[in-house]
């Protein structure tokens, strides 16, 4: 697993930490305009276009008044340089109000676009790392801030924009102010500061407590889908869960709004008390600037201009230290983003991988193999010590629990051994290409997918590379008994399967199960890996498809789970597994002969015919 870069506890994030979380800043900038170089470029521009406004509107202003003040004074008729000052002010106003128009959409476009390309890259990330690290809560949870972050982030790029903007505003402002009075500046600074410091502080205990809700919002995430999919409708039905889930949905999220309504109360008290604080500064410089101005010290339009300034000044220097705790608080958050990317998978190909035996001439052997899955205190199978031949169909039987699926997920390389290895023509499966093996296996696992996609599609995802190729999914399909099926279907291999899209027609349990079985079929798979294959289907089906299998995997090696024994002994050799290792092996004469775990599975079975 990754190395932690979040090493700020919870409760209290200090301004140190706030500072270096700004060293997220440059990765996320460069996620921005890998999202879009030229909308990053044009929101840019327009804002520093936008930050020169303030001043320009209130120097203008300055000057308006001070001509008029001055017109009627001296009692001249010649007001053409005051109507050119008031144009050019309509100009800068007009001017202002496009400009926000301008970047609000931009950064609402490059937003949407940053939020596409990272919603992308996680998936892409996530389709790297291994089947262990899926079942693993605390990389549930990491996911879980990163996907949010794919949103939660564009509003990171508007205030980091809008940050750069006023500290170019406040520039200009500043220039006026301290020309007029330094010590104007300090009272600002008093003014606004307890506030800021009011606002980090809550912003901090906001963040802790979001981030360790994360795992009861997946909860609630998951409650809520329970109590309303079409999945979830027909138990909640029979069983009568409504109640009860709404009972534990409401548990949650009440207790979701205490904690967030305690921490909301606080925070607008205290902000009332600072905003007051604010306002009393403000009136303080105003005073001061009037005393100036009555003692001559300074114009009218200066007056307006210094305490437009001074109330732009304190209003902005709030905005930008409140945002940079919101900014500095984005970029904590994106910690989890980051840290999402420096998960690494540990299954990964060779640097100088072998290259994969075609046609493979020894096989697969299991040499004391033995697996503990990462969150289980036992071993899930242990001394494994088998071969498998080409050519060779392997049957797979034992007791639920007993290891069949977590064998097979290991000949796979779902999950590598934890001893013990396992060799393909006399080489470590690791040293193969990853691709290569999984090119080379067709497997139907016994949880697949019912993919709310067309028929065809369905049948295709077993070969995605030949998604557009009719013959092969229809000859695919043929082989699995899933062709039949087509031919019933409104709309053929065309037809959306599943209720969720596209007036999608619902199929039986046994009519998925074939076709998820045509998965297995479209590629020209050295190994056939079948878990339960065949457990939806009725008797006729499953005599059918064995028939079948039998002829289709002449000459390749085949590895069939199965709880029914009239599927097993149709292999060559029969695995009798028990608690993660192999009891019996032998044909399904011998092991009958043999009178162990197989015969007495078998007559069980038999009996219930009977
Ligand atoms: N993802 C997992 N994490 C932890 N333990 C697991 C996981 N999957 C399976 N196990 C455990 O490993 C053991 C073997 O499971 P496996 O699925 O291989 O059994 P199986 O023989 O295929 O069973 P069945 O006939 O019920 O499909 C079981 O004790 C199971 O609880």
């Amino acid at each position: 697993m990754a190395k932690n870069r979040n090493t700020i506890p919870l409760q209290n994030i200090t301004f140190r930490q706030r500072f270096s979380s700004l060293k997220n800043l440059p990765v996320f900038f460069k996620l921005v305009w890998k999202s879009s170089p030229k909308k990053t470029l044009i929101s840019f521009g327009l804002r520093i276009l936008r930050s020169a406004m303030p001043v320009a509107l209130l120097y203008t202003g300055k000057l308006i008044i001070d001509n008029v003040i001055a017109l009627n004074a001296n009692h001249t008729a010649d007001t053409s340089k005051l109507w050119e000052l008031v144009a050019i002010e309509f100009g800068l106003a007009v001017l202002t109000d496009g400009l926000n128009r301008m970047i609000n959409l931009t950064d609402s476009l490059l937003g949407d676009q940053f939020s596409n390309y990272t919603s992308m890259r996680i998936m892409r990330h996530a389709a790297t790392l291994d089947l262990d690290q899926f079942e693993d809560s605390v990389f549930y949870d990491k996911l879980e801030r990163a996907r949010q972050q794919t949103v939660g982030r564009t509003v990171l790029l508007s205030q980091v924009m809008s940050q750069i903007q006023d500290f170019i505003s406040m520039a200009f402002l500043l220039t006026g102010l301290i020309a007029f009075n330094p010590w104007l500046i300090l009272l600002l600074l008093i003014a606004i500061i307890p506030s800021f410091l009011g606002e980090s502080y809550f912003n901090s205990k906001n963040y802790a407590l979001s981030r360790s809700q994360t795992p009861e919002r997946r909860e609630l995430d998951y409650i809520r889908y329970l109590g309303a999919s079409d999945e979830t409708a027909k138990e909640v039905k029979i069983f009568g869960l409504a109640d009860f889930i709404i009972k534990r949905f409401k548990t949650l999220s009440d207790k979701f709004y205490a904690d967030n309504s305690k921490l909301a109360l606080n925070r607008s008290g205290w902000g009332t008390f600072f905003s007051v604080l604010g306002t009393i500064g403000y009136y303080a410089a105003y005073g001061f600037i009037i005393y100036q101005t009555i003692n001559g010290n300074a114009s009218v339009g200066s007056l307006t201009f210094l305490a437009g300034s001074f109330r732009q000044l304190s209003s902005l220097m709030e905005t930008t230290l409140s945002r940079f705790t919101l900014v500095s608080q984005g970029a904590i958050y994106l910690n989890d983003f980051i840290e999402f990317f420096d998960i690494q998978p540990k299954i990964t190909k060779p640097k100088n991988p072998l290259p994969f035996p075609n046609p493979i001439k020894t096989g697969f052997i299991f040499e004391a193999v033995g697996f503990k899955y990462h969150n289980s205190e036992n071993y899930a199978c242990r001394d494994l010590n088998f071969d498998l031949k080409p050519g060779e169909k392997l049957a797979l039987v034992g007791e639920n629990g007993a290891g069949k699926t977590t064998l097979v997920k290991l000949l796979a390389r779902l999950y590598d051994p934890s001893e013990g290895r396992i060799l393909l023509d006399g080489q470590d499966l690791k040293n193969y290409d990853l691709d290569e093996l999984r090119k080379n296996l067709g497997i139907l696992f016994q949880d697949y997918i019912r993919y709310q996609m067309t028929f065809s599609q369905n049948i295709a995802v077993g070969n995605i590379e030949e998604i557009d190729n009719k013959n092969l999914i229809e000859k695919a399909a043929t082989e699995s008994l899933a062709d039949l099926l087509a031919k019933k279907l409104p709309l053929g291999y065309d037809q959306w399967l599943g209720r969720k899209f596209n007036d999608g027609i619902e199929l039986s349990g046994g009519e998925w199960q074939k076709v998820a079985l045509a998965r297995a079929y479209m590629k020209d798979a050295q190994v056939l890996i079948l878990d339960e294959p065949t457990s939806a289907l009725d008797a006729r089906a499953e005599y059918e498809v064995f028939q079948r299998f039998a002829e289709l995997t002449h000459g390749k090696s085949a590895v069939l789970i199965s709880h029914r024994f009239s599927t097993a002994r149709l292999a060559d050799r029969i695995l009798v597994l028990d608690k993660g290792t192999v009891l019996e092996t032998g044909s399904h004469e011998e092991l009958l002969d043999k009178n162990g775990r197989y015969a007495e599975l078998f007559n069980l079975q038999a009996k219930g015919y009977q």
